[in-house]
């Protein structure tokens, strides 16, 4: 085996290039039996292996920087920069990350996990590079997908202004996670299939070739006509007109025509954009068939059937979102289902379709989404803007300037808040409490199971009001019984679920059960505990809190959300502005960032454990206690 040799990119170079497509295949065979157990990314490390061999062979790395956007696709890169020996830990506690990571590797010069940053990222090194007269290379390599975010067109429009040195790599595969969509990804259609222009091109060529060694003027003049050729027909000409020059397409899984394009970029001035045409999932035919489904696989897998292990029991949160978001659309035609390149991982491909026309997927434009939403509300539709909790930063300003402000009718579904495990630090959906509670008009909930994200859907769809926005958590519901027709919920109103008299605990979402599973620990212990769920983050149950001032009971807030201004916040915020001191202990997820993991290691990283609530709790005797021996 080829790969057994390889433990550094200088390995990969002492092999010849005849040896290279059996090096491709052996590392094909690595990723679909490494991630078959593991998990992971697997569709797109598959289409840009060939790739990644071209750039490891013919560059320096890290001298010449590699920007991988997403850095989803990275493993084959991981694989051929000595960590081969840790894929049986991918995306598990301590284990190798699912994306690029500086402190892994000195190969690993850019990190990422939200799309579209790897040009700024390019344009900076580039940058820098010059301004300490540095000669290496910088090379990104980014998705179609990735192409549609806001970020990559800002970059572009830069790179081509500064006209410095430096590659992009278009890696085309027509697909997002699900079916690319967009007028750039059309337009990039055209330019793979566009037959005119590659035979026309390839014509020209055989006939620069035939004629005797061309002179000077005669072949400037044979450029020229080959530029114009190429105006006329061919559509990869918006680079172009953005200043970089467009070389392609190249068949992305050639490694030898992969090398000679870049090494005709290397002999260009400025910057330059190789468009490269892969299968995602090549070579493994599931995932070449359906690479939606394969894009990410949690869990693990068959390899001979292609069959995904999936978890036994309720339906994940996601699902419910989707079935009832059909069941509310059905009964009113307002509604809208708003993604930004995240259908299937929304749960919303059912929706599309029960209602063709009423789903859109707007690529990776978290930013347009928001407020294209704003104006779908204002004109009187009911816009339900699904987004992971991550995702919802990019938008930020918009969910301020063009939502809230106007109190545009939006409903947000926030999927993936709180932990998500594998994914890990850039992933996390646990700021989405403390970016969205300070602004004002907007309503924020959090159902402590299934059936009360039905009824909380059925607020949404109900409330005229104004933003309201709805989290969820990347997990399987609790398997309660479901309401047939989920009836609102009164806004602001919290509810008790466990009584008792000793403290109370005051939390969200999943971490109800974490607070009930306490209490009962507490009770063997004579302590009898109060559940709230805290349901809504805002407004607060302003009623509840002054009667649990008034009974002066300890209270632990428990979110699994960054305790910085999360909902343990708002209640201190709240009893200061009241002139209150009752005693308010936090729980949540410190100023740090969480790595990759399992939800459950990563809860119990930062405490968010039955025997941990228990503990702060229970110390709340020792405080009573100091208190009245102080008194
Ligand atoms: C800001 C942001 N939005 C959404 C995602 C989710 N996401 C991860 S990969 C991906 C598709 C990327 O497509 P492409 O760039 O073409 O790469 P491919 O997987 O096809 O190789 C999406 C939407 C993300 N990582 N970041
Ligand atoms: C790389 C990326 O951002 C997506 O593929 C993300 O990993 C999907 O997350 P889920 O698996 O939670 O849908
Ligand atoms: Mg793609």
């Amino acid at each position: 085996m080829l790969l057994d040799s390889i433990h550094s990119p200088t390995d990969l170079k002492r092999l010849s290039m005849s040896e290279l497509p059996q090096l491709a295949q052996e590392i094909r065979q690595f990723l679909i039996e490494k991630l078959s157990v593991t998990g992971g990314h697997l569709a797109p490390n598959l289409g840009v292996v060939e790739l990644t061999l071209a750039m490891h062979y013919l560059y320096d790395s890290p001298t010449d920087k590699f920007l991988f956007d997403v850095g989803h696709q990275a493993y084959v890169h991981k694989m051929l920069t000595g960590r081969m020996d840790r894929f049986d830990t991918l995306r598990q506690k301590d284990g190798l990350c699912g994306f690029v990571k500086r402190t892994e590797s000195e190969h690993d010069v850019w990190e990422a996990g939200h799309s579209s940053t790897s040009l700024s990222g390019a344009m900076g090194m580039a940058l820098a590079r010059d301004m300490q007269g540095r000669s290496n290379k910088v090379i990104a390599v980014i998705g179609d997908g990735a192409l549609t975010g806001g970020m990559a067109l800002e970059a572009l429009n830069h790179i081509g202004h500064e006209k410095r040195k430096l590659t992009v790599v278009l890696n085309d595969n027509e697909m997002s996670i699900a079916p690319n969509v967009g007028a750039l990804h059309n337009y990039l259609g055209k330019v793979r299939s566009d037959k005119t222009y590659r035979k026309a091109k390839d014509e020209f060529e055989w006939l620069l070739r035939k004629v005797p060694a061309i002179g000077g003027k005669l072949a400037r003049t044979a450029e020229r006509l080959k530029d114009s050729l190429k105006y006329l027909v061919v559509p990869g000409m918006l680079f172009e007109e953005f200043g970089l020059k467009y070389l392609g397409p190249v068949d992305g899984h050639d490694t030898e025509k992969l090398i000679e394009a870049f090494r005709q970029a290397d002999n260009c001035e400025g910057p330059v954009l190789v468009h490269i045409l892969t299968v995602k999932g090549k070579g493994y035919s599931p995932a070449e068939a359906d690479s939606h489904k394969w894009h990410g696989i949690t869990g693990s897998y068959k390899i001979e059937s292609g069959q995904v292990l999936k978890p036994v029991g309720p339906p994940m949160y996601t699902e419910v979102f989707g079935n009832t978001l059909i069941e509310l659309a059905e009964k009113d035609s307002r509604i809208m289902a708003i993604t930004p390149a995240m259908p299937g991982g929304s749960g919303l491909l059912g929706f599309a379709q029960r209602f063709p026309g009423r789903m859109i997927d707007v690529g990776i434009a978290e930013q347009h989404a928001a407020t294209m939403s704003a104006a779908l509300a204002m004109e009187g539709m009911k816009p339900v803007y699904a987004v992971y909790s991550t995702f919802l930063q990019r938008a930020y300003d918009q969910v301020v300037h063009d939502i809230c402000r106007h109190n545009a009718n939006v409903i947000f579904a926030i999927d993936r808040a709180g932990f998500v495990g594998g994914d890990g630090e850039t992933h996390q959906g646990v700021y989405d409490i403390a970016y969205l509670r300070h602004i004002p008009n907007l309503v924020l909930m959090m159902p402590k199971d299934e059936n009360e994200l039905r009824r909380m859907m059925a607020t949404a769809v109900a409330y005229d009001d104004g933003p309201i926005a709805i989290r969820y958590p990347r997990e399987q519901g609790r398997g309660v019984a479901m309401d047939e027709q989920p009836s609102p919920i009164p806004i602001g109103s919290w509810e008790v679920v466990r009584d008792g008299d000793y403290a109370a605990i005051l939390a969200i979402g999943p971490m109800v059960h974490v607070a009930e599973e306490a209490a009962e620990l507490l009770k063997r212990e004579g302590l009898s505990v109060r559940v709230v769920n805290a349901r809504f983050v805002k407004p607060l149950d302003e009623a509840m809190l002054a009667q649990l001032a008034k009974e002066h009971l300890p209270m632990l807030v428990l979110e699994e959300a960054a305790v910085a201004g999360g909902l343990g916040s708002a209640i201190l915020e709240h009893y200061a502005q009241q002139g209150l001191k009752p005693t308010v202990q936090l729980a949540g997820i410190p100023d740090r960032f969480i790595e990759h993991a399992t939800i459950k290691e990563q809860r119990a990283e930062v405490g968010l454990t039955a025997e941990e609530t228990a503990k702060q709790v229970r110390a709340f005797a020792l405080l009573k206690r100091q208190r009245q021996t102080a008194n």
